[in-house]
């Protein structure tokens, strides 16, 4: 009778409650488990709650290998599946007040060899040991020389990374996506959490008198007299990173560690958030199968005016799943591409049959990631570090069929080193000197605002959004795709070399915040990561020919600047060298290869694995024909617009802008509900076995009280 019984569902649904509580489990309900796994109290890897799940339901309720290896039967275990990259732990306060210094409560992400690598709240990893100044906390700051200092990081940056007041060259083959690319994808992967004071207000370290400055606490850059853009006596104020701490609220034992506060796997923690509870947010909570957004295709609006700078009445910053989005606006159009994209991938799955809101949203959020990491390797790094270093290095799969990636490595620490977070900043090369927003349009009232702005007028600063009746992501998506890139070089727009970050006439620079902060971390000189990490032979890192990979005029700018080669920071280092290959130096290809290896061969849910983590083979083929280009055209552009495949490399020959309607598209005909002929046998057998158990505990006469 309980087969046609209308509240089945209800039914069932207690019964599945009954039996989790039996077994010891805490709850069933998606949310519920994503909030104990925040609390700290489950963890997969110290209390086993996937492994012991599944032996129950193996055990107890006769449940065979294969069914069990299908989560979409079971959304208990989905629920738990989906909860990569999500920290049990974080942003617990030491002292009791609001401040950035984080603990964790057991240590499980804080704690250097824990395995829940790539969590957030853990410390950074390290490629090579740290060089401070007092070997474990003093930022790096003598020369080699045993004369005096390393070089002012602003006097690096004006020497060597100043475009002299020109217009840095425009890289013709790529469009503006590699920049807009490759911040998104820093985003998904690093955050290092900043000291500030009580309630996020910013630290002074920029005291009158510099004795006054907490040098365990500061960073300051102090601008040399003579600078030409900042008034002398002026200096810039940088706090350090937050130190990490072991679980007892001390400052750890050996070197300081700086922390990664987001997920460090390539999970689109950007989209969807790096703890359950920002996650929440970022729902729809009316219709939680989609991501929210506010009117105009806009990200959702946050009510903390201070999180960005507003100029213009009735706009709003944003929130997305990275705590970044509104540094530019160019950087705010891709977080909306990508929640845009998430609710059309619902649609579509809606279209195919699916219902289940939690599962929608699941699965929606499990092939916008795929896409993510598929692009990322298959289109980014396959420009950046070429296809063939990638197929070297096993990092891409190719051949005429689909086939999975079977090299997972649970053993990997895919947590994101401290020394790419330095050196990936690569990327700041990228950064355009204006924002533009794509014109071709039916005019709109607010035409007399300008589509162009210098980026110094556009940091945290969301306007250019809301531009054009709210049309301005998709316009600034059109802009990207029709502009030229930046070279990789070594040089810096003004923009952000001189006028970072500029309100009332106060700014940064870029590339000194750089350098600074590769030395604040203990990050040792880039001849170290050359011979120790790459393993180049260097007879002799004193003498200036052995910097085998500068050009002579970068050469003589270094030496005017550095007393020796072995004082050369990292990130000057590698951002100068003659790209070898595609577009990178060796050292910098060297450094990329371990993290990228890392975060796909370390990543148990990586896109290309087999079921449950990843997909079916029919699933993973139509995953693989997605790009940017796809996702683009299926959100901003019409059918006949013309866009090259591959749209970071328009200016590839081979690459020829066809119609939208002609590029290949993620293909997500493989999840029609038609074609699981048997899924409801499945189902009905599942809800079968609940209904068992429940009239089992009925009998036992526990039910009563559970039930009330
Ligand atoms: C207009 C665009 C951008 C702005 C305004 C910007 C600004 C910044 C700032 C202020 C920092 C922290 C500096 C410090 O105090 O140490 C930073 C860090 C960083 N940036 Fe950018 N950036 C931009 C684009 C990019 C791009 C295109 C990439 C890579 C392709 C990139 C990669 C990084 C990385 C890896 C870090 C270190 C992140 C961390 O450890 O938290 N950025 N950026
Ligand atoms: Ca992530």
């Amino acid at each position: 009778t309980y087969y046609y019984n209308s509240n089945f569902a209800t039914n069932v649904i207690a019964a599945v409650k009954l039996a989790l509580t039996r077994i010891a489990l805490p709850t069933e309900d998606p949310t519920q488990l994503f909030q104990l796994f925040d609390s700290g109290k489950y963890n997969e890897n110290n209390t086993g709650l996937v492994s012991k799940t599944l032996e129950i339901l193996k055990k107890n309720y006769g449940y065979t290998d294969s069914q069990l290896n299908n989560i979409e039967y079971n959304e208990t275990l989905y629920a738990i599946f989906q909860s990569r990259g999500i920290c049990m732990v974080k942003n617990l306060d030491c002292t009791g007040q609001e401040t950035s210094v984080y603990r964790t409560l057991d240590g499980s992400c804080n704690n250097l060899n824990h395995p829940e690598w790539g969590m957030a709240f853990r410390p950074q990893r390290r490629l090579l040991n740290p060089e401070y100044d007092d070997g474990v906390s003093k930022p790096r700051i003598r020369s080699v020389s045993g004369t005096g200092n390393l070089p002012n990081p602003r006097t690096v940056s004006n020497a060597v990374h100043s475009n002299k007041g020109l217009t840095t060259p425009l890289d013709n083959k790529i469009s503006m996506h590699v920049f807009q690319w490759g911040q998104f994808l820093d985003h998904d992967i690093i955050s290092t959490p900043v000291l500030t004071g009580v309630n996020g207000v910013d630290l002074s370290c920029c005291e009158t008198n510099p004795l006054n400055v907490n040098t365990d606490t500061c960073a300051t850059i102090y601008v040399p007299n003579g600078d030409g853009f900042f008034a002398d006596g002026t200096c810039m104020n940088v706090a350090r990173s937050v130190p990490a701490l072991d679980g007892y609220c001390n400052t750890q034992s050996g070197p300081r560690q700086q922390l990664n506060k987001i997920s460090s796997y390539i999970d689109g923690s950007n989209v969807y958030g790096s703890s359950a509870a920002e996650l929440i947010k970022l729902r729809n909570p009316t219709s939680p199968e989609y991501m929210a957004v506010s009117d105009g295709n806009n990200l959702p609006p946050n009510n903390d005016t201070s999180a960005c700078t507003l100029t213009v009445q009735g706009e709003s910053c944003s929130i997305a799943g990275d705590s970044r989005v509104n540094v530019v606006p160019s950087l705010g159009s891709y977080h909306t591409l990508f929640v845009q994209e998430h609710n059309r991938i619902v649609n579509v799955l809606k279209g195919l049959g699916w219902t289940d809101p939690e599962e929608l949203f699941q699965e929606a959020r499990k092939i916008n990631i795929a896409q993510i990491q598929h692009i990322t390797y298959n289109e980014f790094l396959s420009w950046l570090l070429t296809r063939k270093v990638l197929l070297d290095n096993g990092l891409i799969i190719t051949g005429a069929r689909t086939s999975f990636f079977t090299g997972y490595d649970p053993t990997i620490n895919t947590d994101i080193s401290n020394d790419f977070g330095i050196a990936y900043r690569i990327g700041h090369t990228w950064i355009p000197s204006q924002m533009k927003l794509h014109t071709d349009f039916p005019e709109t009232s607010d035409i007399s605002d300008p589509d162009v702005k210098p980026i110094e007028d556009t940091y945290h600063n969301p306007h250019m959004l809301y531009m054009r009746g709210k049309t301005g992501a998709s316009r600034m998506l059109k802009w990207m795709t029709e502009s030229k890139c930046p070279r990789t070089d070594r040089l810096m727009e003004d923009g952000a070399r001189n006028k970072l970050f500029l309100k009332n006439g106060v700014s940064f620079d870029l590339a000194a915040l750089n350098i600074n902060r590769g030395r604040e971390h203990g990050i040792p000189p880039y001849w170290k990561y050359r011979r120790d990490l790459c393993g180049e032979n260097i007879p002799d890192p004193s003498s200036w020919a052995s910097l085998t990979w500068q050009d002579n005029v970068t050469l003589a700018l270094l030496k005017s600047v550095y007393q020796s080669p072995m004082d050369i920071d990292l990130w000057t280092g590698i951002i100068t060298e003659i790209p070898v290959l595609a577009v990178v130096g060796p050292t910098l290809n060297c450094i990329f290869l371990n993290q990228f290896r890392a975060l796909r061969n370390g990543d148990r849910y990586w896109f290309e694995r087999p079921e449950p983590e990843g997909f079916s083979l029919a699933k993973l083929t139509g995953i693989k024909q997605t790009s940017l280009s796809a996702v683009l055209c299926a959100n901003v552009y019409d059918s006949s617009f013309l866009i090259p495949p591959n749209v970071f490399i328009p200016g590839d020959t081979k690459n020829d802008p066809v119609p939208c309607s002609q590029i290949p598209k993620l293909d997500l005909s493989p999840w029609s509900r038609s074609l699981k002929r048997n899924l409801n046998t499945k189902k009905a057998d599942f809800e079968n076995k609940m209904v068992h158990l429940l009239l089992e505990i009925l009998k036992e006469g526990e039910a009563g009280d559970v039930m009330k």
